[in-house]
């Protein structure tokens, strides 16, 4: 929870720990996800409204990754004025470009624990081979990792140790 006890909602995070748990609603987000497609707006309306109405939300709760669309605002609209509540203030990060695709570039996830998501530093040695820093998933632990090239696939691979 951020200070002032309000949950943080992030549709993200909902999503991977929906993956993690295998449930119903992970299996279809993650078809979507893998795709690096956004999720259904059905799923994932219904998804943030029934977080939104959970009892640790009643005093406030900070968005972060919902709205955002068009149809997804109107449903967050069309949700607040049936509970009589308004938004305080909505943020709009400006940040440069060249930042925006680091990061993206450089976000791992973990292939068997999609929860895991990392954002990495990548670094060329001198032979050419792309090398990867700042791991968090305990996969690492006693496996020798094979990464895949920055570039399109952000996949998190790994394999036994030979
Ligand atoms: N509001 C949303 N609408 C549709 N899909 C979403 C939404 N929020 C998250 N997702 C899905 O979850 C994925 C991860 O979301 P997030 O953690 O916010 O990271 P990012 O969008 O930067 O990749 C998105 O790429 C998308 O597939």
């Amino acid at each position: 929870m951020p200070g002032g006890g309000i949950p943080h909602i992030s549709t993200g995070d909902l999503f991977r720990a929906n993956i993690s748990r295998q449930t119903g609603l992970g299996k279809l987000a993650k078809v979507s996800m893998d795709a690096g497609n956004l999720v259904p707006d059905e799923l994932t309306i219904a998804m943030a409204k029934d977080r939104i109405q959970q009892r640790d939300a009643e005093n406030g709760f900070l968005l972060d990754g919902f709205p955002r669309n068009v149809s997804q605002a109107e449903a967050l609209d069309e949700l607040l004025k049936t509970e009589g509540s308004k938004l305080d203030a909505v943020l709009d990060l400006e940040v440069p470009g060249g930042e925006v695709i680091k990061r993206i570039a450089g976000r791992r996830i973990c292939r068997s624990r999609s929860a895991h998501v990392d954002e990495v530093m990548w670094t060329r040695s001198r032979g050419g081979r792309w090398k990867s820093s700042n791991a968090a998933c305990p996969m690492r632990s006693g496996r020798r990792q094979s990464v895949s090239r920055p570039g399109r696939t952000r996949t998190w691979r790994s394999r036994p140790a030979p």
